[in-house]
């Protein structure tokens, strides 16, 4: 790694001295200049990445040429070299913002030699960081966002356009569809915030995530010994985003007084931390996510209308993935060659025929999340290089379906026609639920099944729900092929499966406790791991942590 130097001193037998010293090193490359105005010329052809300075020269002067290379580069190193007798200007110096300084004549080259070792480390680190950052925007840029549909066309438009300003921005969108990671892009490909010099971070908070009692310090800090617990001063999520943005997932779940102070620190682009005094005013982005019909949350008045219009200023409406045609695709052979990278010993594994037929047919309720997990899963089982449809483990006695399907919740499980029964004894869709939309997993809970219909984006029909196959031919598809022998097995211990294998036939099982027993399965098989459990459940991470707390299961 080259470490490019300047050194600026109209004392040119001693600017020689200290470039003779410093190109000593090979990775050294040395600029000397003899005047301020010279030093910040070459800035537009060379970048340096530390600075030596002479205080005393004419023409613009040390302090003044300090100035100007901070404004062109806060963080630049600049080391002040100082007469003997002009210390205290060099200490002022710092004060302005030098780096070090040297002093001539004494032992000036052994200090300039421990100096230079000691910031060179720290360009190291910076440009280190410089290049992890680049690496991260990449990664979260809009080229991560696979889809070429006209559906995600739109998409792309939309987000380009939310680029123009700061409006907030809400992307709306089943479990799984890539709100967060629309947010990403948003994010990293947005300028800094007016008045900043550079993009703040991306902090995540999930409203499902954190218990309601905690959820205003989680948002907006405390003060030390604000409420029992409180042993430290905390910053909120609004602090620490400050610049960069704020992404609320599950804004839907918001209880109705945090929803006020949240409006009120919007508005006001101000916050008080709780058992603080003062308020803390911040700058950033603000972008939203939920799966919830937050206007219908407003019809019941569950959800404020004026939160909702702050939030909903600039809204995405991301398709599912059963609307966005060939994407399902490309997004899977991106997937498999993701994965392939990763694991190169799985190199030379491909899709056969029949798996992409399948593929294109499934109706993917877990949305692009689903589809990940069952690629990656494909290429596990796959024996040999060609991944057979059998291995994607979506269709057939071995699929692997989203929890509420196997234990029969409608409409998801029941196939339709007479000659082949439920595959449990749940007769048919619950009562309570029968204008139900027939999406994958209707659990009430902000699921796949229960997003509405999106601006742009309309309703599948029935059949469309689960195959497009189906969809042609008027009956649901994908999993109309069970037969009896697909049936859940009940379980010795009781499972997901068993819960409603074991129910009587005429036992009506309350869906409710259905999932509850489902929930708490899958958290204690997969030993507390949230991740897996919801990939096992088919639900996203923020969904389980709001069924976890509706259920009161403890997560210790
Ligand atoms: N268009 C896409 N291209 C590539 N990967 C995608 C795309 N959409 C989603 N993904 C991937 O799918 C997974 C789920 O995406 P993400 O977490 O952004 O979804 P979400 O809608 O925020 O889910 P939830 O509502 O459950 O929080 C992630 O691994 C993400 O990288």
């Amino acid at each position: 790694m080259t470490t490019r130097f300047f050194v600026v001193d109209d004392d040119r037998h001693y600017a020689r001295l200290l470039s003779y010293r410093i190109d000593k090193a090979k990775d050294h490359e040395v600029h000397v200049f003899h005047s301020g105005e010279d030093a910040l010329d070459a800035l537009d052809r060379v970048r340096p990445d530390l600075v030596l300075l002479d205080i005393m020269m004419p023409g613009l002067g040390g302090m003044e040429t300090l100035r100007r290379l901070q404004l062109f580069e806060p963080d630049l190193p600049v080391v002040m070299i100082s007469a003997q007798g002009t210390a205290d200007v060099a200490v002022e110096a710092m004060k302005g913002g030098a780096t070090d300084y040297i002093t001539k004549g004494q032992d000036d080259l052994v200090k300039l030699d421990t100096v230079v070792k000691r910031l060179k480390d720290r360009v190291r680190l910076a440009r280190e960081v410089e290049q992890l950052r680049a690496e991260v925007a990449k990664k979260y840029g809009m080229e991560e966002i696979v889809g070429d549909s006209p559906a995600m066309e739109r998409v792309y438009q939309l987000v380009q356009k939310t680029l123009r300003g700061n409006l907030t921005v809400a992307v709306q969108g089943e479990s799984g569809t890539g709100k967060e990671l629309v947010a990403r892009a948003i994010h990293f490909n947005a300028d800094p915030l007016p008045g900043k010099p550079e993009r703040g971070p991306f902090v995540v908070v999930n409203s499902a995530a954190i218990p309601a009692e905690l959820m205003e310090s989680e948002f907006f800090g405390h003060e030390k010994g604000s409420f029992t617990g409180a042993h430290a001063r905390h910053i909120g999520k609004f602090e620490q985003a400050d610049g960069g943005t704020l992404f609320l997932d599950e804004v839907g779940e918001l209880d109705l007084g945090l929803q006020a102070k949240l409006l009120r620190a919007l508005q006001n682009r101000e916050i008080t931390r709780v058992g603080g005094a003062g308020t803390i005013t911040f700058e950033c982005r603000v972008i939203s996510a939920t799966n919830k019909d937050v206007l219908e949350m407003v019809r019941k008045g569950t959800f404020r209308e004026d939160l909702y219009y702050r939030l909903f200023q600039f809204p995405i409406a991301l398709p599912p993935l059963r609307a966005r045609g060939n994407d399902v695709l490309l997004l899977a052979q991106g997937f498999l060659e993701d994965y392939v990278e990763a694991y190169p010993r799985f190199k030379g594994k491909r899709l056969s025929g029949a798996a992409v037929r399948a593929i294109l047919d499934y109706g993917w309720p877990g949305n692009v999340r689903e589809l990940k997990s069952t690629v990656e899963r494909a290429v596990l089982i796959a024996d040999g290089d060609e991944i057979e449809e059998e291995d994607l483990l979506i269709n057939g006695p071995n699929a692997i379906r989203p929890w509420a399907e196997r234990a029969g919740a409608a409409p998801v499980a029941a196939p339709p026609a007479p000659a082949a029964p439920p595959a449990v004894p749940s007769p048919a869709p619950a009562p309570a639920e029968p204008a139900a939309p027939p999406a994958p997993s209707g659990d009430g809970q902000g699921g796949p099944g229960d997003f509405p219909p999106l601006a742009g984006f309309a309703t599948p029909p029935p059949a469309e729900v689960y195959g497009r196959g189906g969809a042609e031919q008027g009956v649901p598809q994908a999993h109309s092929s069970a037969t009896p022998q697909d049936a859940p097995q009940a379980q010795p211990g009781g499972g997901v499966d068993g819960i409603a294998a074991l129910a009587p036939d005429d036992l009506i099982v309350p869906l409710d406790d259905l999932k509850r027993q489902a929930v708490e399965r899958a958290f204690a098989i997969c030993e507390g791991n949230v991740e897996r459990a919801a990939g096992e459940l088919g639900i996203g991470r923020a969904t389980l942590y709001r069924l976890l707390k509706k259920y009161d299961i403890s997560t210790e």
